[in-house]
């Protein structure tokens, strides 16, 4: 299993970075350092609705003694008025408005009669109060972005707020997954004797769409060698990976692996680990764009997507680290696991003061999807590993937590 990761992580490399709308950039990773070219705020302005003063004027002002102030203006956020606060005045000022000259405090609305001829005021501010001055959050020429960083909405702030409206950013990889069968026909259509749901365009496709990718479910393709190659041939120009699900197995109309060993790009190692035994993997076409034909059995293509399909997408997008978190738990059920083979085995898994715990959830067939969906984690059981008892302790590989 390791070799084989280490072969699809070692062939996969992050795509270039590319220039994405602020809105596209959400949850990628930025490639440059954002340096700002303003400061914030960019001058200086009220942090309270209230009233610009100099604190001087206000000495001794209290409930049973207000100082009374003539109101020479008012400023609203976004306004600029050329109004000056002398001495033994004030002007009307709202949050966000930018503090008029000759004033060096807020008053808040709350310290006052609210008067707008002349304002009677009960209290002194201190002085600089309520005033946000300019630069004191970044200064112009600051950094406030690293290289690196998985842009998240309260990175988006900084950069709308610096007045970005593009980044440098690595793009959400392309995937285009097929599926491949005769007996396959689409959900909402009528079954026919011997013919099954296609499940893992769509298992896979909403996998894809979780790690970040633009997903393309181009869906089934029956088992003709010839329309199995036209579909990748055409799929290649906006693929940045493809996934294909089934035939490459050692049953007659295995043909994925037929056509595909003919090209002498894509291996078809079978890898120790169960579910998972027939994997393929290698490029396709000029661009040589990774494709992985996984098998056809749903828990196997499922689980073979989040071992090494998904480790490649977050190498894709620049995303350490790749594989999903693993925590150490305890098993509250037992069970056998074959000899030589990793085992990854469905699980419902909770945290609570003790740590984690999980219980076994369906069968281990890789046909059982019933118990997948009540799944959120995979006891990994080792190579060497063949009996797992109750209250043993395994590792976890938890399926919904960021990776982190
Ligand atoms: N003689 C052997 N037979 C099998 C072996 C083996 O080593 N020797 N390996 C088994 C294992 S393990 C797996 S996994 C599967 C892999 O099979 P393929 O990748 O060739 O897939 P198919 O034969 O096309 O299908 C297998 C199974 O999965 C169902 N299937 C396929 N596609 C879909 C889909 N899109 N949605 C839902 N279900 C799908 C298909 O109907 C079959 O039941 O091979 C074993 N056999
Ligand atoms: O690998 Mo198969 O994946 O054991 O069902």
């Amino acid at each position: 299993m390791d070799e084989h990761l280490e072969v699809v992580l070692g062939r996969v490399r992050a795509l270039p970075a590319f220039d994405q709308p602020l809105m596209e950039a959400v949850g990628l990773v930025l490639c440059e350092d954002v340096v700002s070219g303003l400061s914030l705020p960019g001058f200086d302005n009220s942090a309270m609705d209230g009233y610009a003063v100099q604190a001087g004027d206000l000495a001794g002002a209290s409930q049973d003694n207000p100082i009374s102030l003539p109101v020479v203006g008012e400023i609203a956020a976004g306004r600029v008025e050329p109004i000056v606060v002398t001495p033994g005045t004030c002007v009307r000022i709202m949050t966000g408005a930018p503090m008029p000259r000759g004033a060096d405090s807020v008053v808040p609305v709350e310290w006052t009669d609210g008067g707008t001829a002349n304002v009677r005021i009960s209290q002194q501010p201190p002085l600089g109060a309520s005033v946000r001055r300019a630069g004191e959050d970044v200064q112009a020429g600051e950094k406030v972005l690293d290289r690196d960083t998985v842009l998240g909405p309260r990175q988006i702030a900084v950069l709308a707020a610096v007045g970005r409206a593009r980044v440098s950013a690595r793009p959400r990889p392309r995937v285009v997954v097929v599926s491949t069968g005769a007996e396959l026909r689409e959900p909402g259509s009528r079954l026919g004797e011997g013919q099954i749901y296609d499940s893992n365009s769509y298992t896979l496709a909403a996998a894809a769409r979780e790690a970040g990718a633009v997903v393309y479910r181009v869906g089934i393709v029956d088992d003709d060698p010839k329309r199995i190659m036209d579909t990748l041939s055409d799929q290649l120009v906006r693929a940045d990976l493809v996934i294909t699900t089934g035939g490459v197995s050692k049953g007659a109309y295995d043909v994925v692996k037929e056509v595909l060993t003919k090209l002498g790009t894509v291996d078809f190692p079978e890898v120790s680990m169960q579910p998972g035994k027939p994997q393929g993997f290698g490029v396709l076409g000029e661009d040589e764009v990774p494709i992985f034909t996984l098998p056809g059995n749903p828990v196997s293509a499922y689980v073979s997507f989040e071992v090494f399909v998904r480790p490649a997408l977050r190498k894709l997008m620049g995303q350490m680290p790749y594989q999903r978190q693993a925590v150490q738990g305890v098993s509250l059920d037992g069970f056998k696991s074959p000899a030589g083979k990793r085992q990854f085995v469905r699980a419902a898994a909770s945290s609570s003061d003790e740590g984690w715990m999980a219980s076994t959830v369906g069968g281990h067939g890789s046909h059982l999807l019933g118990g997948l969906s009540r799944s959120n984690a995979l006891i990994v059981v080792p190579e060497d590993v063949t009996t797992v008892r109750a209250g043993d302790q395994v590792e976890l590989l938890l399926l919904d937590e960021e990776t982190g």
